[in-house]
């Protein structure tokens, strides 16, 4: 069950390219119908790419920011990277200030920062290497989650996923995408089930489009039928990403994923949160401490520009909910895997 993963299937689709003098992302508001970059010649382009959705997913946020720095340094005249550091700071808290939940984002900009205070006069192009490498990183980071969660799945199991972790939420390949993938190249996995992921929809305009362009047969089913499948023993695991996991466990993701993993206990099926190390964020000790991004009551009241609900109505949008780890089984991350995530499982890796 270890067959060597044909990885350069999985590289068609890639969500941010550095072109060495701007950063182009895929728009991902326009998916899966039209495939257009947006090119960001500055940082607070990105900024507002990352606020808007045109690049989403918790490390591929991470990622543009970390080139939105590399951007922003070419307005800036000075002589170390410490000089720099401080005419820059306001453009990297613009960065910080796009999305609150993810902790990926403030994580990537931290180490351009740590990057820049201790360079020399060579500090533009220290920028651009760590920025090459936190997205180096994280993609080998993603191809190491594939195969740790894919050997914790019996053979022919059944999966459900929610939202969208796959190649456009990351460097590439992707994290809960990537164990799907992994597990299904290596025979594990029999059937994949994506939830479309209301009301974005990541997941019936990202996810299926991403298994199709893979040639994985995965079936989208409604947010609400969820708990039906999962009755109904079809699906062994539910197998989701993550923006910030927490010192005891607990894990921010999508809204929907806490519900899923309380169906997912009542039903006996097992709950997988696959994430890289830079979604961990020990300094804070638990979901009560999350700022959960509440976005545009707006994206409830219609679909594609298409208004569905009477004017004058309320709505409210949190985009994100927090899992207890009581109810997660497994945390992959790409230096381990933490089953029965508590504080003390998670210092055993971790530290902290
Ligand atoms: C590997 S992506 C992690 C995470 O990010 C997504 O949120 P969004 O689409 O709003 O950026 C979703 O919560 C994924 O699970």
């Amino acid at each position: 069950m270890t067959e060597a993963i044909d990885y350069a299937r999985y590289d068609r689709i890639r969500p941010i390219r550095w072109n060495g003098e701007s950063l182009e992302l895929l728009d991902q508001r326009k998916l899966p119908f039209v495939e257009e970059y947006m090119r960001c010649a500055g940082s607070d382009a990105v900024a507002m790419a990352i606020r808007e959705l045109v690049v989403r997913g918790a490390p591929a946020i991470g990622i543009a920011a970390a080139w939105g720095v590399v951007l922003a340094a070419r307005t800036v005249e000075a002589a170390d990277g410490a000089a720099a550091a401080a005419v820059l700071e306001p453009a990297l808290q613009r960065l910080n200030a796009a999305r609150p939940t993810a902790v990926n984002l403030a994580w990537a900009l931290a180490r351009m920062r740590a990057a820049l205070l201790i360079a020399g006069d060579d500090w533009r192009a220290v920028l651009e290497r760590e920025a090459q490498a936190i997205e180096t990183e994280d993609l080998a980071a993603n191809r190491r989650m594939g195969e740790l969660g894919a050997a914790l799945i019996a053979p022919g199991s059944g999966v459900l996923t929610h939202c969208n972790t796959g190649s456009l939420a990351t460097a590439g390949f992707g994290t809960a995408l990537g164990v799907i993938r992994a597990g299904v190249a290596q025979g594990r996995i029999g059937k994949v089930f994506a939830d479309e992921t209301r009301p974005w929809m990541q997941g019936s305009r990202l996810t299926v489009w991403e298994l199709q362009q893979d040639g994985i047969d995965a079936t989208l089913i409604a947010d609400s039928a969820a708990s039906h499948l999962l009755k109904n023993g079809e699906v062994e695991w539910v197998v989701v990403g993550a923006d910030r996991i927490c010192a005891n466990g607990d894990v921010a993701n999508k809204i929907g994923t806490y519900q899923l993993a309380i169906s997912a206990r009542f039903h006996g099926k097992k709950v997988m949160v696959v994430a890289p190390s830079s979604t961990v964020d020990m300094a804070t000790p638990s979901g009560d401490a999350i700022e959960i991004e509440e976005r545009d009551p707006g994206e409830l009241l219609g679909v594609n520009g298409g208004r569905t609900v009477a004017e004058g109505v309320r709505a409210w949008n949190p985009v994100f909910d927090v899992t207890p780890a009581a109810l997660i089984d497994a945390i992959v991350t790409e230096k381990g895997v933490v089953e029965r995530p508590d504080a003390e499982a998670m210092r055993a890796l971790f530290g902290g």
